[in-house]
């Protein structure tokens, strides 16, 4: 009996498979993009071009080479997936987002990791970050007394012991940006910072699931069952940490939930003009949130689990990015140490360690320097979207397709999955020219023209994409940013620790692109390889400018 129940098990998980490859080679074989366009050839069914995008940032930038800047490639299960760096077909992709959504591999993680109702972002909250969009912003402007590095030198554990001392502050910097995300929006103590404290529950379940040592394994299971449901009913390795560290999560975000309900009393009642007005207390986006919560419109009513899935769903889009850009400037200006003087001198004619915002966004200087880590180094490389209708994507030129005819809009079948190359646009040198790859911020002085193409939010960067789904986080990054800057450029000469190449993106197996250690020298002292960005800070004082 118990073998006749095995052999249907394990025949229903063959059949199951059988069909899905039929389907996903019925699709590809029928898709109508097959024949006008060129791409590279499939490495493996399994893993389609996956593995060896994974093993070479640059790959589908090569690719653009030979196959322009229309192709197709394919993802994991050789699924077909669309490339364009076209402008006016990225502008129209992001645009038309009730036509191109979040791929359904995307939200299927993000949905088991953090809860229902986390992203996309709920339609209510949506539209309330659309009436108040500095919400996030005002979270730091209500401390702008805090920005500067009387924040920093209390909360940023430069372990300085002798002036040239080497450290991987950066590893522990990852969660400079979401301790203060928690502590201004949720108040929520992380004490990620703090080396004395006890690490706290939240800090626990994010380590364990984006940094523990078998993360990444877990990853691609995670990645693999949302691709094939079915594997999501075996007991596969990772199940137990995703279900531990959900738990925290959910108990902590009804723990401030609730909390914060009830220290907000009566005013959670009030008109929705009163309401709105209260806004800019302490708790700005918690608040924003419960109010949607209790809101007597039913169209802007959030449900209590979408309000506890936003408290990691902030968190986890502010936490490795804003941390990652951070990084990425730091190693840049490391290497350019013209550029890092000029920042200095900037940001010395600021008469106080504490600046304001508006202080801050008042130096030229140090806002090229910003966006010019953005734009060479994005955070998120890439993301995608799948066409959930038939449409027709418009092409800023025609071109001129395999099977002979001209195309100015490209067929677009629904279930087709669209790769949008974020990096790839912000280095394109068809826009920036031939030192597009180069941090230069100087060419912020004089902006080439081409660049009002790319769709943007903020400084002609397709950084936090654009359109109804951009980042609604994005000002706060820029501000953290500013921020960090500030502090460690006015107190630190920083220089490389490492020899020159030693430090690249971190490829595969991230979704973030990290300046990560690729080549560690056998050192005689034995050192592990850092898992920060190491990097020698000398106080200014000491370091003889
Ligand atoms: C340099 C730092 C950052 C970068 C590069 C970045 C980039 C992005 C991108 C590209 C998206 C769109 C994802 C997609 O549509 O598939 C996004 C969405 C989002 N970001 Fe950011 N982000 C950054 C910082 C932040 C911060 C600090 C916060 C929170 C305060 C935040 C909150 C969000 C949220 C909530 C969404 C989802 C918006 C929606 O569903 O419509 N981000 N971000």
């Amino acid at each position: 009996m118990i073998i006749q129940i095995l052999v249907f098990i394990v025949g229903a998980f063959l059949a199951y498979f059988v069909v899905e490859g039929l389907r996903i080679l019925y699709e590809n074989l029928t898709s109508p993009l097959r024949n006008i366009l060129p791409g590279p050839p499939i490495q493996s069914y399994l893993a389609g071009n996956f593995k060896e995008i994974g093993e070479n940032p640059n790959l589908t930038t090569d690719w653009q080479g030979v196959y322009g800047s229309t192709f197709l490639f394919h993802d994991l299960l050789s699924v077909n997936e669309l490339y364009t760096n076209d402008l006016k077909a990225l502008n129209h992709i992001v645009t038309k987002h009730e036509i191109y959504q979040r791929a359904h591999v995307f939200r299927d993680i993000a949905r088991r990791i953090l809860g229902e109702g986390a992203w996309p972002l709920p339609q209510a909250l949506g539209d309330l970050l659309m009436i108040y969009p500095g919400i996030l912003y005002a979270e730091l402007d209500q401390h702008k007394r805090q920005v500067g590095s009387r924040y920093f030198a209390s909360q940023f554990p430069l372990k300085m012991r002798d002036s040239d001392e080497f450290i991987q502050h950066l590893a522990s910097h990852k969660s400079a940006c979401s301790q203060k995300l928690l502590s201004r929006s949720f108040g929520y103590e992380f004490n990620a910072l703090n080396a004395q404290a006890e690490p706290n529950e939240l800090n626990c379940a994010f380590t364990d699931l984006f940094h523990a040592p078998n993360a990444k394994l877990y990853g691609a299971v995670r990645l693999a069952q949302s691709m094939l449901p079915v594997l999501k009913l075996l007991p596969l390795p990772g199940a137990a940490q995703l279900k531990a560290a959900r738990t925290r999560m959910d108990t902590i975000g009804l723990q401030i939930v609730r909390t914060t309900k009830a220290s907000l009393g009566d005013s959670l009642h009030s008109d929705e003009h009163d309401k709105m007005k209260s806004l800019g207390g302490r708790r700005g986006l918690l608040a924003m949130l419960l109010k949607a919560n209790m809101s007597s419109m039913e169209n802007q009513r959030l449900s209590e689990a979408e309000v506890v899935a936003q408290i990691p769903a902030f968190f986890v889009a502010g936490h490795e990015t804003t941390s990652t850009a951070t990084a990425w400037a730091l190693h840049c200006l490391s290497l350019n140490q013209d550029a890092q003087t000029k920042l200095r001198t900037e940001l010395s004619s600021i008469g106080t360690d504490n600046p304001t915002l508006e202080e801050l966004n008042s130096l030229p200087y140090l806002e090229n320097v910003v966006r010019e880590t953005l734009r060479a180094h994005t955070p998120l490389a890439v993301m995608q979207r799948t066409a959930m209708e038939d449409d027709i994507l418009p092409l800023s030129k025609p071109i001129t397709g395999r099977d002979g005819k001209i195309y100015s809009g490209l067929p677009i079948r629904k279930g087709q999955l669209i790769h949008l190359p974020i990096a790839a646009v912000n280095t394109s040198m068809a826009v920036w020219g031939a030192d597009a790859l180069e941090f230069r911020p100087e060419r912020w002085n004089n902006i080439p023209d081409a660049a009002s193409a790319i769709p943007s939010v903020y400084g002609n960067l397709f950084t936090f994409l654009a359109g109804p789904h951009n980042c609604v986080g994005f000002r706060f990054a820029l501000a953290e940013l500013k921020a960090l800057l500030f502090t460690l450029i006015r107190r630190f000469v920083i220089t490389p620790a490492l020899p020159p190449g030693s430090i690249g993106p971190a490829t595969a197996g991230t979704t973030v692109q990290r300046p990560t250690v690729l080549r560690w020298p056998e050192k005689e002292d034995g050192k592990e390889k850092p898992e920060g960005l190491p990097l020698i800070l000398t106080p200014v004082e000491r370091s003889g400018i």
